[in-house]
């Protein structure tokens, strides 16, 4: 038997309804069919072909992705793409470009943090491309530290005008995408001086390109950061470098929504809070947990039909080795990661609802959710982008020394991948924000009840004295069981460390000495969000045969999963016993065995086409081994018999007639 008969076989065992699963993984029918047809138009457009990618240099590999970007652009206008439907087929495409950065911050940022003027003369020129435009605010020595910011704007009097500069060369602008050879403009992030004054940071919109012949503009020093992780993965994208040598730009052209500067020289603050300046972040972090599931669900995809095809060891009689998915120890290592891209996707759908439902708010000068959302998403996106860079590395070490090479998609993938660990949000830094609004609710309790996210909280007493009651492993198969748990491991890592920064004199002493545990707390609360979002999830109608069924199954591995992997803080909180962390592990190991007859099919799920996966591992087909030699076949190296430099350096070493005795 073939790879291919494997893969046959093996969706024969499925026990629900794919189409439906589909259905449920894109979160509805329409949702299902843009992406689809998104998939499918890119995978058939021999412009978007993309196995050469590995063997350009860093140049042509440039110019191939501007050449992608613009014939996608002329798709998206020639057919009528919807905002929708263009996004999806930007996804497709699946090389990082300028696109990125004009379509999920640059438009973004005009459009949350522009006032009404603004957005009505600069967002159409954005959303028609005939300007590009960046998000600048990292540089050189800050980029966690927002308000660390040395870039300055100046105001002048007389001419009413900014005035942009670089006073050091730590305030360089560094690393935005699409800026050192793309953008047109950027929005910089300068620290405001009036009179002399400090204003803080604000975001002002700067012209870098001439429209007429893309020369950088007088003033401006502008340049590529050099390569990055990973060859082919982030370096089709140009991340900048960007000097200002008192740069002016007109007084109108400091994003105004939040707080204005008037001709007088007036700084006027509004009355919506300033943190609504870092809206884009909190845009941009929520997309990038939506991301965190299509990458998760791509390595898990690519590692599950190889190790339903891999066979080693166990034959005894001449007949067919196992299959490595067969291997409980492959299980416990694959089938969380699966569980997991699940889990993922159901959180980034509620983490939409809940932005959506917080920009309403906004618009009604209700800015109380806001601390919420921006914990909820700082959190999540830290938990989801670590987990799932994680997880893109562990699959490739479960498809054994083939997952090293690129074919197989997963090098790549994951060097594509981690650098989201980073951005938007270094991932502790993140977790920190979690921990300070996390702490700041338990010490405004005693009049102010919590909500949201943080309303288990204020059922702190019970949650603090109770016992978990589990008595057998099927104990575990009730969602009020779980939910208890993360909960009460959650709310008493937050009251220990709550209790102990009480303790200190200085509460922001308190707070760094604490802050290992506190990232701690922090990640058991954003556990706690995605365990429950899961839950719920299930509540609501999932139509298909066997499609809730397995989602259940799913969800349990998930959450007994963590609670498996850091059993060590819920014992120490005290909730469980040895003895019931023990059986959650014995109902996880069933629970592996109900995913089995399941797994190539919940892959299936997730509709990825083979160009999208660029995986010879991961093909539909299982045709693995014969596309695996043509791939090798197929490298530069193999284009000679005799490779360029055996002759110069490789022969005459051969060819010298040294004695051992000599050496
Ligand atoms: C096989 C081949 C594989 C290849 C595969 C290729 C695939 C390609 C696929 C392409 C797909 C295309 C589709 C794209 C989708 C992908 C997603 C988009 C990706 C975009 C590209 C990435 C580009 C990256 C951009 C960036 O990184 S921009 C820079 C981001 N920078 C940061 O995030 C900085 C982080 N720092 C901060 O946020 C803040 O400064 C801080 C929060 C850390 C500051 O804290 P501090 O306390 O100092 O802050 P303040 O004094 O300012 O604030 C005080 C109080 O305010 C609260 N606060 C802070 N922030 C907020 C907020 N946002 N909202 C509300 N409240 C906020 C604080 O908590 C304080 O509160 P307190 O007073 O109550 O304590
Ligand atoms: C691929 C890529 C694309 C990017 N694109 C853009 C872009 O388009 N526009 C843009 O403006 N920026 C961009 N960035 C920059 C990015 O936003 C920053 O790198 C990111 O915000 C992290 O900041 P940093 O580099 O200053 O890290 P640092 O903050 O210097 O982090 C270094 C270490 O210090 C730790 N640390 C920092 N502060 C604390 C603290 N308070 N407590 C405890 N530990 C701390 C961190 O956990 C980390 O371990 C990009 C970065 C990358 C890698």
């Amino acid at each position: 038997m073939e790879g291919v008969d494997y893969l046959r076989d093996e969706r024969k065992k499925s026990e629900f309804d794919v189409e439906a699963m589909k259905v449920a993984w894109a979160g509805s029918r329409e949702a299902f069919q843009v992406s689809d047809r998104m998939a499918k138009l890119v995978a058939n457009d021999p412009v978007f072909e993309k196995f050469s990618k590995p063997t350009l240099g860093r140049k042509e590999m440039f110019k191939n992705t501007l050449r992608k970007a613009a014939y996608a652009w002329k798709l998206i206008n020639d057919l009528h793409l919807t905002e929708e439907e263009a996004k999806w087929l930007r996804h497709y495409i699946d090389e990082p470009n300028y696109t990125d950065l004009q379509w999920e911050m640059f438009v973004p940022a005009l459009e949350g943090q522009g006032s009404e003027e603004q957005k009505r003369k600069w967002l159409p020129l954005a959303q028609t491309m005939q300007i590009i435009g960046t998000y600048a605010q990292t540089e050189l020595a800050h980029g966690s530290n927002v308000q660390g910011l040395e870039t300055t704007a100046t105001f002048d009097h007389e001419t009413d005008q900014f005035v942009i500069h670089s006073p050091t060369l730590t305030s360089s602008k560094w690393w935005p995408g699409g800026m050192a050879k793309v953008a047109t403009h950027a929005i910089v992030y300068a620290r405001l001086i009036i009179d002399g004054h400090f204003y803080g940071v604000h975001g002002f919109i700067v012209q870098l390109r001439s429209l007429e012949d893309h020369s950088t503009l007088p003033g401006i020093t502008v340049g590529d950061i050099g390569m990055k992780f990973g060859h082919g993965a982030y370096n089709t994208m140009d991340n900048g470098v960007l000097r200002f040598d008192r740069v002016r730009i007109p007084r109108n052209q400091m994003l105004m929504r939040v707080s204005q500067v008037t001709k007088e020289g007036k700084y006027v603050q509004s009355d919506v809070p300033r943190q609504l300046a870092y809206g884009t972040m909190v845009s941009v972090r929520q997309t990038i947990v939506s991301d965190a599931s299509k990458a998760l669900s791509r390595a898990v995809c690519i590692a599950t039909r190889y190790s339903a095809i891999r066979r080693q060891f166990g034959s005894h009689d001449g007949g067919p080795e196992t299959q490595v998915i067969d291997y409980k120890t492959q299980q416990s290592r694959l089938f969380p990661l699966l569980a997991s891209a699940f889990a993922f996707r159901f959180v980034s759908e509620w983490l939409k609802s809940l932005q959506t439902d917080v920009k309403q708010r906004l618009e009604a000068k209700d800015f109380s959710t806001l601390p919420e959302a921006h914990a909820c998403t700082a959190g999540l996106k830290s938990l989801t982008t670590a987990a799932t860079a994680d997880g893109i590395e562990e699959c490739r070490k479960l498809c054994g020394g083939h997952g090293y090479l690129i074919s197989s998609g997963l090098p790549e993938l994951y060097a594509y991948y981690v650098p989201a660990c980073t951005y938007e949000g270094e991932n502790v830094v993140m977790m920190l924000q979690v921990a300070r609004f996390l702490v700041k609710t338990v010490s405004e309790m005693s009049y102010k009840q919590p909500v949201g996210t943080a309303d288990y909280l204020g059922r702190m007493a019970p949650l603090m004295h109770n016992n978990c009651d589990v008595q057998t492993a099927e104990d575990w198969l009730n969602p009020s069981a779980i939910v208890k748990a993360f909960e009460t491991r959650a709310v008493r890592m937050i009251v220990d460390c709550s209790q102990r920064i009480a303790k200190f004199e200085n509460q922001e002493e308190g707070f760094a000495e604490l802050s290992t545990d506190l990232v701690e707390a922090s990640l058991a609360h954003c556990q706690l969000i995605v365990v429950s979002t899961f839950i719920q999830r299930l509540k609501q109608e999932i139509p298909g045969k066997g499609v809730k069924q397995s989602l259940e199954v799913l969800c349990y591995v998930y959450a007994l999963y963590l609670l498996h992997k850091h059993q060590g803080d819920f014992l120490a909180t005290g909730y469980l016993t040895s003895k019931q962390a023990s059986l959650a592990n014995d109902q996880l190991k069933t629970l592996y065995s109900k995913v089995r007859p399941n797994a190539i099919a919940l892959v299936d799920s997730f509709n990825h086409t083979d160009h999208y996966l660029s995986s010879v591992l991961g093909r539909y087909d299982g045709n693995v081994y014969p596309k695996l030699y043509e791939a090798a076949r197929k490298d530069p190296l193999n284009d000679s018999d005799i490779a360029d430099g055996i002759n110069q350096y490789v022969q005459p070493i051969l060819k010298q007639k040294l004695h051992l005795a000599k050496l």
